[in-house]
């Protein structure tokens, strides 16, 4: 099922998310609609902060015809060098709105899957950058604060017009 994505700047983004204890069937079904609200938001990544469930679950699929999903449980990144590189990030709690933030280019994930096995790879490029956007969603932290504080508040005033747009399509 479709789940609804919360907008910045709704608080509920701030809470930082528990580590989940078993995979249960609700947590699979949980992944399950995650997955398709991400596909239907046409997002790359998605954490379970974003749909107001504050537990350690992100999905992911940066593949082109988007059939590679991956589940990240419990998920722990870090850094493997101190270089970091500029990339324009997005976010689908905050729509419309695109900048640069500045991330290390290599780091490592280590987490479990959606059948509770072990991940542990060494990554760069856009999935480096993207498990890092999303480890922030589950630390209730959201792009845009990287950014200056004029750039907030116009992210602020955009995510508003979005929003009422959408509303008026319905
Ligand atoms: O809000 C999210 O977590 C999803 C976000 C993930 C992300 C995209 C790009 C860089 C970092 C993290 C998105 O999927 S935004 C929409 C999108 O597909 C996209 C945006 C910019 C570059 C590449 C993809
Ligand atoms: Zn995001």
């Amino acid at each position: 099922a479709l789940l609804p994505i919360l907008n910045y700047p709704d608080p509920r983004l701030r809470t930082i998310a528990e580590p989940v204890k078993e995979v249960t069937a609700e947590i699979k079904t949980l992944i399950a609609d995650m997955i398709e609200t991400m596909y239907d938001a046409q997002g790359i990544g998605l954490a379970a902060s974003q749909v107001d469930r504050h537990i350690q679950l992100i999905v992911m699929d940066l593949s082109e015809d988007k059939s590679h999903p991956r589940v990240f449980i419990n998920p722990k990144v870090t850094p493997l060098v101190e270089e970091k590189q500029p990339y324009e990030e997005g976010c689908l709690s905050v729509p419309d709105v695109y900048d640069k933030v500045e991330r290390p280019t290599k780091v490592r994930i280590e987490a479990l899957d959606e059948n509770g096995d072990k991940i542990d790879e060494e990554v760069e490029g856009l999935l480096a950058v993207c498990i890092q956007h999303e480890m922030d969603h589950l630390n209730g932290v959201i792009f845009v604060d990287y950014l200056s504080r004029l750039k907030q508040t116009r992210a602020r005033d955009k995510v508003r017009k979005v929003i009422k747009i959408r509303e008026k399509q319905g």
